[in-house]
């Protein structure tokens, strides 16, 4: 309470030297002894202050922006009274700002940053090229004198990494393809064409045994943050998956699984598309970093019959054109491997996901996609190139289940019924059936509602298929 009474009285004093400073003193004189009183106050404040507003002169400040984005997906923000809502173009996500003298503080390794945004009147217009909004806007960031080295070089770097950060993620995803082969067209077009990408597979909704599901996003998650990592060893910023195993396992699905976890663009490249290694180079050349370079189905793609096979005389193999890896390989249309006019090569496409080429451009995901595996070339396959493989196999319990709880809506445990658990538990491998497959039955019971007929179907498949001796 005495606090209060002296602090009132402080700023009874201030006010009432205020109102005498207005009425003895010219205003050049006043705004002198202000500014005196200002520095007096500062040297004794173990604060110091930084004004960010909107508009730097009558350029937009960027800063402001990534503050604004930035102090957006703070946990504090929703306890603000007001919110200002925005929602950025070809972005289906609505972020929240702050409004008028709204405050909120911020941890930064042991620092606390105390926020406050401002919006006032804007005077009169000078004489600008560009009309200036009504409102003057901005933020004034209060933080301990000692802290300041630790703001200017490290906090407004995270600031402005994690606004870019979440801006990409607003953004709706794009799929890119090389329709138009790899060439930019007498018309100078580029040779990616860009549609909005709005797959709905997620990690969630992807029915594959929980352990590894974890082990793929912690590879993603350490490959999307370790730019330092790959500088200081010197390796291009680049990750390749290779996903394999029979149709319908959730490979592409996979692919839009981790587009949508990382907010990467997804280029989906045809080689049949390609006539040259150099239009190959060319494209990649043309993609943007944070994204994935899809090749689906590549053993269909190219003809990259194995070597140790070639040299054993099996296969058939057209011999490349010279090129300088020494070993063939053209692009073949369609899995035979008839050969196309294409002259892509083995080595084109080796140095195109881990050679010179592959540093065109970094922060790249590469993912091949195959149903045979055996079929590729192990120079393809070694790490480097593609350093993750992953097996994309026939419905686990892990996965039934949470194919269930995606169609159904129901846990396994629901069933209460022991026996059929058991059964269940031992068909499933046996029957060797795929998630597409088991997403056919539960899809087909869905409008019936009837979940237990819809267990009984799964159940009846399975028993059908194991009798047929599929999974003996
Ligand atoms: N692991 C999975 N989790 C969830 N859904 C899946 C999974 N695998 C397949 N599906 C469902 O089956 C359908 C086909 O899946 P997807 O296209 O990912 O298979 P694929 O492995 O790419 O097949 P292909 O090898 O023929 O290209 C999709 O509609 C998807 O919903
Ligand atoms: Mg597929």
């Amino acid at each position: 309470m005495e606090f209060l009474t002296h602090l009132a009285s402080l700023m009874g004093v201030f006010a009432f030297c205020q109102a005498v400073l207005h009425t003895i003193f010219p205003a050049e004189l006043r705004f002198a002894l202000l500014k005196l009183f200002n520095r007096v106050f500062n040297c004794f404040s173990s604060y110091c202050y930084f004004d960010i507003t909107e508009i730097d002169g009558v350029n937009t400040n960027e800063l402001y922006n990534a503050v604004q984005l930035y102090l957006s997906s703070s946990p504090s923000i929703t306890s603000g009274t007001r919110l200002s809502l925005t929602r950025a173009l070809n972005s289906s996500a609505v972020t929240f700002g702050l409004s008028n003298n709204d405050r909120l503080v911020d941890e930064f390794r042991g620092a606390t940053a105390f926020w406050e945004h401002f919006v006032v009147q804007r005077q009169s217009q000078t004489l600008s090229w560009r009309l200036l909004p009504e409102e003057k806007r901005g933020f004034t960031l209060r933080v301990k004198k000692k802290h300041k080295s630790l703001i200017l070089d490290s906090y407004l770097n995270h600031i402005m990494t994690k606004a870019e950060d979440i801006r990409r993620m607003n953004q709706d995803r794009l799929l890119y393809t090389n329709s138009r082969g790899g060439s930019i067209d007498s018309r100078g077009h580029h040779p990616w064409e860009c549609v909005p990408f709005k797959h709905p597979s997620t990690f969630d909704t992807l029915a594959m045994d929980p352990p590894k599901k974890a082990e793929i996003m912690s590879d993603l998650r350490d490959f999307a943050t370790a730019q330092s990592f790959y500088q200081k060893t010197g390796r291009a910023w680049k990750r390749g998956y290779l996903l394999y195993g029979p149709p319908g396992t959730g490979k592409s699905s996979m692919i839009a699984a981790m587009s949508n976890f990382l907010g990467y663009d997804v280029y989906d490249l045809e080689l049949s598309e390609v006539s040259t290694n150099s239009e190959l180079r060319k494209l990649l050349m043309k993609t943007t970093s944070k994204s994935i370079i899809v090749i689906e189905d590549i053993d269909c793609s190219i003809n990259l019959g194995s070597r140790r096979k070639r040299s054993m005389g099996i296969g058939r193999f057209e011999s490349g054109f010279g090129n300088a890896g020494g070993f063939g390989g053209n692009v073949g249309g369609g899995g035979g491997g008839n050969s196309t006019n294409s002259t892509i090569t083995l080595s084109g496409l080796l140095n195109f996901t881990d050679g010179l080429w592959s540093c065109c451009g970094s922060e790249r995901i590469f993912v091949f996609t195959t149903n045979h595996i055996d079929k590729l070339d192990p120079a393809l396959l070694r790490s480097g190139r593609m350093d993750m493989h992953i097996f994309m196999s026939y419905c686990s319990v892990a996965a039934l289940e949470i194919l269930l709880r995606n169609y159904l809506g129901m846990e396994m445990s629901e069933l209460d019924d022991e026996e059929l658990v058991s059964e269940i538990e031992g068909l499933v491998d046996k029957a060797e059936m795929t998630p597409a497959d088991v997403s056919e039955v539960l899809i087909k019971n869905r409008r019936r509602g009837d979940k237990r007929r819809a267990v009984a179907e799964l159940v009846e498949a399975m028993r059908g298929r194991v009798e047929k001796g599929k999974g003996v």
